[in-house]
């Protein structure tokens, strides 16, 4: 399978997931900007891969992460989502464009729903429809000392 081709529309993802979850695979979802790429974000989407069967990644838009995070993207949405892609443990990326992932939580309704623990369980935007679907939340350890900010400080420092 090609990289590309793992990149799925909001349309075309239920089908995928609903045929994952016939063959009894159980879906982990996760979401994020994924602006840099760096080890801590490889580390977290490895783990969480292996929390299940088949990783699915909700990926900020350019347009939503401008919202959240002034000045970012450093990366366009299609240049995140081909690099996400391509990481073996990966096997969907998804765009959504609204300010959190909660629609398309509600649309994927995953077995376990993923976060770096920077992120406290009641703070995963989607733990209660999926607790209440009977799945379940975590949050995997950050790798510390890694981060896209700290990247960008190091190369401003870089600058000056
Ligand atoms: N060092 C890390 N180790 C493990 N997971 C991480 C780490 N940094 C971020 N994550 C996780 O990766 C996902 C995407 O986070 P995000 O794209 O905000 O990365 P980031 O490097 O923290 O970016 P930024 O510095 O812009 O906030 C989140 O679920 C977050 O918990
Ligand atoms: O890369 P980030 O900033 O960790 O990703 C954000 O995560 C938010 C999280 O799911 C809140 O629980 C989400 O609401 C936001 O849209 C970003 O994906």
């Amino acid at each position: 399978m090609w990289s590309k081709d793992k990149i799925l529309s909001r349309a075309a993802l239920p089908a995928v997931v609903a045929d994952w979850k016939a063959q009894g695979q159980r879906v982990v979802f996760t979401n994020g900007c994924f602006d840099l790429l760096h080890l801590g974000h490889v580390d977290y989407l490895e783990k969480a891969r292996h929390l299940g069967d088949r990783l699915v990644v909700g990926l900020n838009t350019d347009a939503s992460v401008s919202c959240l995070k002034p000045g970012r993207p450093l990366q366009d949405e299609m240049s995140r989502a081909r690099i996400l892609a391509s990481l073996l443990f990966v096997d969907a990326v998804v765009l959504f464009d609204e300010q959190t992932p909660l629609a398309l939580i509600e649309t994927v309704l995953p077995d376990i729903l993923v976060k770096g623990d920077d992120y406290a369980i009641s703070g995963i935007v989607g733990h209660e429809v999926v607790l209440a679907n009977g799945g379940q939340v975590l949050t995997v350890p950050l790798v510390a000392g890694y981060s896209t900010t700290r990247i960008v400080e190091r190369i401003r420092q870089l600058g000056s």
